[in-house]
């Protein structure tokens, strides 16, 4: 990374730990690293896995000098957070990643004329794996969003987007799609258990089924139907599977949750 700003964390907790694991592991400096966080056991958790970063409770000690201020709090207490961030200069880029959050409610509690960027990161950034999507509000010059760039590309796969709507989709998409996944893999291990397989390989099973089709998904040309039929063969098993799955509804599973985890993101940006 070019950038060699520090970068100060307000909110020590799932997502600034994953969003400051991978800036880490991408080579960032852990001493232009700072976090601050009321828990103490939030900071002892930070301070021993990321030695070298500056842990603090002090929201004020945390931002001082600060290029970058990155909002990782709960939505439903960045108003309270925000507002005494109020006096920090004009110069500074604030990277939320708060769900639901928009930038102009944001850019109010900051006290206006915020350079602000809204991003939705998710928590495979622990490894360099994350997928993020970003808006930028037109405040951002061309250095903070490069700096926003730097920041988030650090931590796996970015996607800007010129329409903050977006990001309520990305967030019930990539954002919350983790666990999901999650999800899956536990009925994947149950239903090996189910059938037989001790526990821990039915794990190992599962977890290394979804990474594999993941990486396979990734590094071929070919779209995820296509990989799929090439799974299913015709009278075989997978076909029967799937026959459950498609009149059991799994799509239009997946399409309700997914709605109703963008209108959730939509509900915390109003409250
Ligand atoms: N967990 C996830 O997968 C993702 C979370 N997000 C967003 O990240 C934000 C944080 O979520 P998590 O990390 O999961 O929550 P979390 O509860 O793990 O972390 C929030 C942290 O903020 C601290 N905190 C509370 N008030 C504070 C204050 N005034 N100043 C400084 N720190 C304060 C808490 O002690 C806690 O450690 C949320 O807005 C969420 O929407 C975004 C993408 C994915
Ligand atoms: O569940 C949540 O609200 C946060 C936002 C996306 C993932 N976790």
């Amino acid at each position: 990374m070019e950038q060699r700003d520090t970068i100060a964390f307000i909110g020590g907790g799932n997502m600034a730990g994953s969003l400051i694991g991978g800036l880490i592991g991408d080579g960032y400096p852990a001493a232009r690293i700072r976090v601050s966080d009321p828990s103490d056991a939030q900071r002892a958790s930070l301070a021993e896995r990321f030695p070298g970063i500056v842990v603090t409770a002090d929201n004020a000690e945390a931002i001082r000098s600060a290029g970058c201020i990155v909002l990782a709090v709960k939505p439903q207490v960045m108003a309270t957070t925000a507002d005494v961030l109020r006096e920090t200069g004009r110069h500074v880029l604030f990277l939320s990643v708060a769900a639901g959050i928009t930038s102009v409610r944001l850019d109010h509690w900051l006290g206006g004329d915020r350079a602000i960027v809204r991003a939705m990161p998710n928590t495979p950034a622990l490894i360099g794996c994350g997928a993020t999507g970003a808006y930028a509000n037109a405040r951002v010059d061309t250095t903070q969003h490069a700096m926003a760039d730097h920041i988030l590309r650090a931590v796996g796969e970015l996607q800007w987007f010129e329409d903050e709507a977006a990001l309520d989709a990305v967030t019930a998409l990539s954002g919350s799609g983790p666990a999901y996944v999650f999800l899956l893999m536990e009925a994947l291990e149950a239903g090996g258990v189910d059938l037989g397989l001790d526990a821990d390989t039915a794990r190992t099973l599962a977890l290394h089924t979804v990474y594999g089709a993941a990486r396979l998904a990734l590094e071929s040309h070919d779209s995820p139907a296509t990989l799929r039929a090439r799974v299913t063969s015709p009278g075989g098993t997978t076909e029967q599977a799937l026959k459950v799955f498609e009149t059991g509804g799994l799509r239009k599973l997946v399409a309700e949750a997914m709605g109703a985890a963008a209108r959730r993101a939509r509900e915390l940006g109003e409250n």
